[in-house]
């Protein structure tokens, strides 16, 4: 017995008003019973009666707070509703009720619970709209409406968005230097260079259009100073820089010298050894090659000298100028550029091959103009003569 087994609730008052209320099967002496003494009781009466099976539920807490004689919260709701609960068992008893309304067995079926109803809690209010990137609230909404021009200026043809938006990519120095493109896809869209302006040409030969572009690779072991020259030749300031994995690339129209004018399009492969067989690729066919060493690595100057040699003798590079770059030349222990000339042994090179060694430092941009004039004279002295051996 529950907890009123000491109080038989025998009173012709309490089973009264049990038959008015139409409670179900609740035992005298249960814990259904035990209600009218305020003590806790399931909220229906099905779930106590012994052999039901059901569990008690959760809500069976909310009969303390209930006042004796008051209804439980699902018999209200089927007050509200208009139905009575059959006697003798509101699991069975509902059961049948449910599907005599699926039937249609004279009741109107109540109006369907509409599906928004349930949604409201994640609807967004009017005018709010998400962020797909998982901005604030309304970012998304407002660049939308009032589409302007990103701060750093319009997009650049052949970049990574993510790149451009945070101001990281190669050619846009921001907070994190220069990063390295991976390559591996395919070569980025040529961008459209603008009109030539009027007397700007002035001392470009006739040979080189104004639409064209010299496609110079940039070669050289690790740490020589590639990436260093490129963005000191792009920008002219000096761009801290991180070791290239893969390459980058830049198109820059030279603003100083006898090349002044020219447009350059410069991929800077990274000098690592894992990354050295991509060399054959990138210098293939290119007009010119720069091949950067760092002056004060003597020991590493005959690594330097191998990888020369090789990429000198592949078959598409015989012939192609070649500027040797003698880097770091403002350190004290720099080799003078007598004394590399030897050590890469550049008299060893091919016949075809003309060449230049161009004493140099990056870090200040000394000695990359006259560097450039002179690739510049031997692209097109070998211009020239390919020329002729056509004509003839
Ligand atoms: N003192 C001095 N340091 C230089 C000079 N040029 C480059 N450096 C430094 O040399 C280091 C390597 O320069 P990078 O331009 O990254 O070398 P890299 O050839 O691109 O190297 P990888 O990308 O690994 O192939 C950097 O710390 C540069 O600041 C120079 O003329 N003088
Ligand atoms: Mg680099």
């Amino acid at each position: 017995a529950g907890g009123g087994a000491g109080r038989p609730p025998a009173a012709a008052g309490w089973r009264r008003r049990r038959r008015r209320r139409g409670d179900c099967g609740g035992q005298p002496g249960s814990r259904a019973g035990s209600d009218a003494r305020g003590s806790p009781r399931p909220a229906c009466a099905s779930e106590a009666r012994p052999g039901a099976g059901a569990a008690p539920r959760p809500s069976q807490g909310r009969g303390e707070r209930r006042e004796p004689g008051a209804r439980s919260p699902e018999r209200a709701g089927r007050r509200r509703a208009g139905q009575r609960p059959e006697r003798g068992g509101a699991a069975g008893g509902s059961r049948r009720a449910s599907r005599g309304r699926g039937e249609g067995a004279g009741r109107e079926p109540p109006p369907a619970r509409p599906p928004r109803r349930r949604l409201r809690g994640r609807q967004k209010p009017a005018g709010e709209t998400r962020c797909p990137a998982g901005g604030g609230p309304g970012t998304a909404a407002s660049e939308r409406a009032e589409p302007s021009a990103p701060p750093g200026g319009p997009p650049r043809p052949g970049r990574c968005p993510r790149r451009r938006a945070t101001g990281a990519g190669p050619g846009a120095p921001g907070r994190f230097g220069p990063r390295s493109c991976s390559g591996g896809g395919a070569l980025p869209p040529q961008p459209q260079w603008p009109a030539p302006q009027p007397g700007a040409m002035g001392n470009i030969s006739s040979n080189i259009s104004a639409f064209q572009s010299l496609h110079i690779v940039m070669l050289g072991l690790d740490s020589a100073g590639k990436t260093t020259v490129l963005y000191r030749l792009k920008f002219n300031e000096f761009v801290n820089t991180v070791p290239t994995i893969g390459f980058n690339t830049e198109k820059i129209k030279l603003s100083n010298g006898t090349a002044k004018g020219i447009s350059c399009h410069f991929w800077d492969v990274g000098g690592q050894e894992k990354l050295r067989p991509l060399w054959k690729s990138y210098s293939r066919c290119t007009d010119g090659i720069i091949y950067v060493v760092d002056s004060v690595d003597v020991d590493r100057l005959e690594e330097a000298k191998t990888e020369l040699h090789k990429v000198t003798k592949f078959a598409e590079n015989q012939g192609t100028p070649l500027l040797v770059i003698a880097n770091k030349q403002d350190l004290p222990k720099s080799l003078p550029v007598a004394e590399i000339e030897k050590q890469l042994a550049l008299h060893e090179l091919i016949p075809a091959t003309t060449y230049h060694v161009q004493p140099a430092c990056a870090i200040i941009g000394e000695g990359l103009t006259e560097g450039m004039d002179k690739l510049y004279e031997m692209i097109l002295k070998r211009r020239k003569s390919l020329k002729q051996k056509k004509k003839r």
